[in-house]
């Protein structure tokens, strides 16, 4: 395989198991520049896959390149240009804030000037200035996440993995996280980001790749995902907004209007919204089981508790 900057991700035939349990097979997949998730129930195997990319866990057969790299043979050299985030925080409670970042930045060999000039911008950027000098163990779980991904940051990498970046925090924090991921990938880094949250993917990836069972079973946008499921569905509701019926569409908007031309005959007062697949409906179709919602948490993008998104006719 030959490496373009026009590819960040290539795999042909990757496998790996654990013993006699297989959790991936066979996975071919080529991802350009950009954010991407990795969408998956628990179990799926996204960890482990993204443990392989970034060095951290041989695979067993296949070829991988990450920035045309080889994470068994080039190791240290790719591990200068990505940073992992995992799920359980790297940071040091007893140490500050900034000393965090110091030390960060001393692991990827920077000068203590250097570490400490990219420290300043990236507690800046993550709103840690006021907090620098206090001890990690101080922070809320928002904040301690938001540190490990500055930390994570200070060497500039150019792919960024994200394990599940936002489990466990609550609506405000992960919005806050969303916010910086998709400046992170506006100032030039690319993202590959692990989740369960369908509404994460489908808020900051260009790209969603959805694990099951070992394989791929699903890639694309969620605009794509979503055109999988079907299409547009009206819903008639009445002025409480209790749902009185719901028609599945083509999608088209011919299709569309001449459902809605039929119901506004019939039913002159009810009102109605079109909406498209959620990325729940997607997941249900490809996987046969429904994706993870937070139930303790109110929806962060405003639609309900089924992830629905609703667009006015
Ligand atoms: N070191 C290990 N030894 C044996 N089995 C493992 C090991 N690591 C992971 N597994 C198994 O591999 C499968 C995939 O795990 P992985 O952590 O990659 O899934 P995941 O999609 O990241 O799940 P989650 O969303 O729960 O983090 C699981 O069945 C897990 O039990």
């Amino acid at each position: 395989m030959s490496y373009t900057d026009s590819v960040l991700v290539e795999l042909r035939g990757l496998s790996k198991s654990y013993g006699t349990h297989d959790v991936l097979t066979d996975l071919d997949l080529t991802l350009p520049p950009g954010i991407h998730a990795l969408l998956g129930p628990n179990g799926a195997g996204k960890t482990t896959l993204v443990n392989i990319l970034s060095t951290l866990i041989p695979y067993d057969s296949g070829e991988v390149r990450v920035l045309g790299l080889d994470p068994r043979r080039d190791r240290t050299a790719l591990q200068g240009r990505i940073s992992l985030t995992g799920q359980y925080a790297a940071v040091d409670g007893r140490l500050s804030g900034m000393e965090n970042m110091l030390m960060m930045g001393r692991l990827f060999g920077l000068s203590r000037r250097a570490a400490r000039r990219r420290a300043d911008v990236l507690l800046e950027r993550f709103d840690l200035t006021a907090a620098a000098g206090k001890r990690a163990e101080t922070y809320s779980g928002g904040m301690r996440r938001k540190l490990d991904i500055a930390a994570s940051l200070i060497a500039e990498p150019q792919l960024i993995f994200l394990d599940e970046p936002t489990t466990g925090l609550d609506t405000r924090s992960r919005q806050a996280l969303w916010d910086e991921i998709t400046a992170l990938a506006e100032s030039g880094a690319s993202i590959l980001l692990t989740t369960q949250y369908l509404e994460e993917a489908d808020v900051l990836a260009e790209r969603i790749m959805v694990l099951h069972g070992g394989r791929i079973v699903a890639d694309g946008t969620a605009a794509e995902l979503k055109s999988r499921v079907g299409g547009s569905t009206i819903q008639l509701h009445d002025h409480a907004g209790h749902i009185l019926d719901e028609i599945p569409t083509g999608g088209s908007a011919a299709d569309v209007a001449h459902h809605l031309a039929a119901i506004a005959d019939a039913h002159p007062d009810v009102e109605v919204t079109v909406r498209r697949p959620t990325l729940d409906e997607v997941f249900l179709e490809l996987t046969g089981s429904p994706g993870e919602q937070d139930e303790a948490d109110e929806d962060p993008t405003g639609g309900d508790r089924t992830g629905r998104k609703e667009v006015a006719a």
